[in-house]
């Protein structure tokens, strides 16, 4: 008998958002001279991974119309002084630095450096803060949008288009009932997903090497933003159990022998992974109902659509 389940690419979901951004392009050039928004990207450091990714934003940004430049800075030491000029250079629309650079806390430093009108990844402290708090506006007309981190924001664009949201239900509230885990609580991925989810309604169990956390809403999600609940300390139990209780499971372990447990996953549940490496084992599709196994093409659009947003932020500030 065949596998009831299907697995869903990428690149399908990624489509729904590609014809959008690249009619917003088309309109964008009419009036800026037959010319693209420029994005920069900055790459200083030999990561393999950091190299692809800078390769492959380079084509697909210039597939859909945008004009990419990559700034390769040989010494590390010279990029905040690069990011810089980029901030104050009215041609350029976009910035972005591929990490790591220096693989430790002065990362979260440049993050910061990259002026928040250009972030096209969404890092900026100031939409963390709107994220952490359930904000999805930067002005108190509510004209401006607020940007979100890319990675969570595609992984949240998959779920809508798996119809894990429910859109019966209020907007803010349509994953009320679901019940989700994510194997990573990196700063860049794995907490702020697990703050999206639970805004949106869902009980989420956030693991990490250390513990496991659950983030909610309250009960009848009573609260207007997330709050974190400790559950315990890491175990092989305590994951299976909060784990069996998910529909929705998503991974993001860096590492290339990790694999989810397929025991772990409830029958039916929906499996999505965002890291480089495979992180669920082949026969996962004997318990998921659907299987995205990785999830880039869709980061890229997200990163191309805030890019077209902070355009658009930036002209509608000037409207004032
Ligand atoms: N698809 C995409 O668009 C993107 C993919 N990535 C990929 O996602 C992966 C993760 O990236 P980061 O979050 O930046 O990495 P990170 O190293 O900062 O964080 C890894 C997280 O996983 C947890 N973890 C590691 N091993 C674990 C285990 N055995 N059990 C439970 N938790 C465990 C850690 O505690 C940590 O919270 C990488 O492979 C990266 O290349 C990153 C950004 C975008
Ligand atoms: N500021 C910054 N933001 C990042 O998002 C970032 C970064 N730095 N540094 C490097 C890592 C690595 N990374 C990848 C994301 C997806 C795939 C991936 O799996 N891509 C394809 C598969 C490969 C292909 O089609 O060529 C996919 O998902 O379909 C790989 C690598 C993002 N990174």
């Amino acid at each position: 008998m065949s596998k009831p389940g299907r697995t869903i690419l990428a690149s399908k979901v990624a489509e729904t958002f590609n014809t959008e951004i690249i009619n917003n392009v088309e309109e964008y050039k009419k009036t800026h001279n037959g010319q693209g928004p420029l994005l920069v990207g900055f790459l200083a450091n030999n990561d393999p991974a950091a190299k692809m990714y800078a390769t492959w934003t380079q084509k697909t940004s210039e597939s859909m119309g945008f004009r990419y430049d990559l700034r390769v800075i040989e010494d590390k030491d010279f990029l905040e002084e690069a990011i810089i000029q980029a901030n104050g250079d009215d041609s350029v629309n976009g910035i972005m630095v591929y990490f790591p650079v220096f693989g430790n806390a002065q990362d979260q430093y440049l993050q910061q450096v990259v002026c928040k009108e250009k972030d096209v990844e969404g890092l900026n402290h100031v939409y963390y803060q709107n994220l952490y708090h359930n904000v999805r506006y930067l002005d108190k007309e509510n004209r401006l949008k607020s940007i979100l981190p890319c990675t969570p924001l595609a992984i949240v664009k998959i779920l809508e288009f798996l119809k894990i949201y429910n859109n019966l239900l209020p907007e803010g509230n349509r994953l009320y009932g679901k019940k989700c885990i994510v194997i990573n609580r990196s700063e860049i991925v794995g907490r702020p997903l697990a703050a999206l989810l639970a805004n949106d309604g869902a009980t989420v169990y956030s693991v990490d090497v250390n513990n496991i956390q659950k983030f909610t809403r309250g009960e009848s999600l009573k609260l207007n933003k997330h709050h974190v609940e400790d559950l315990g300390e890491y175990s092989e139990d305590l994951l299976k159990k909060c784990s069996l209780d998910s529909d929705v499971v998503i991974t993001g372990v860096p590492s290339e022998n990790y694999k989810f447990p397929t025991e772990y996953i409830k029958e039916g549940a929906v499996c999505i992974n965002f890291a480089c490496t495979k992180n669920f084992s082949d026969d996962v599709k004997e318990k998921a109902s659907l299987y995205v196994p990785m999830t880039g093409k869709v980061t890229i659009a997200m990163l191309l659509r805030n890019m077209l947003r902070l355009v658009r932020n930036v002209e509608l500030s000037k409207e004032k």
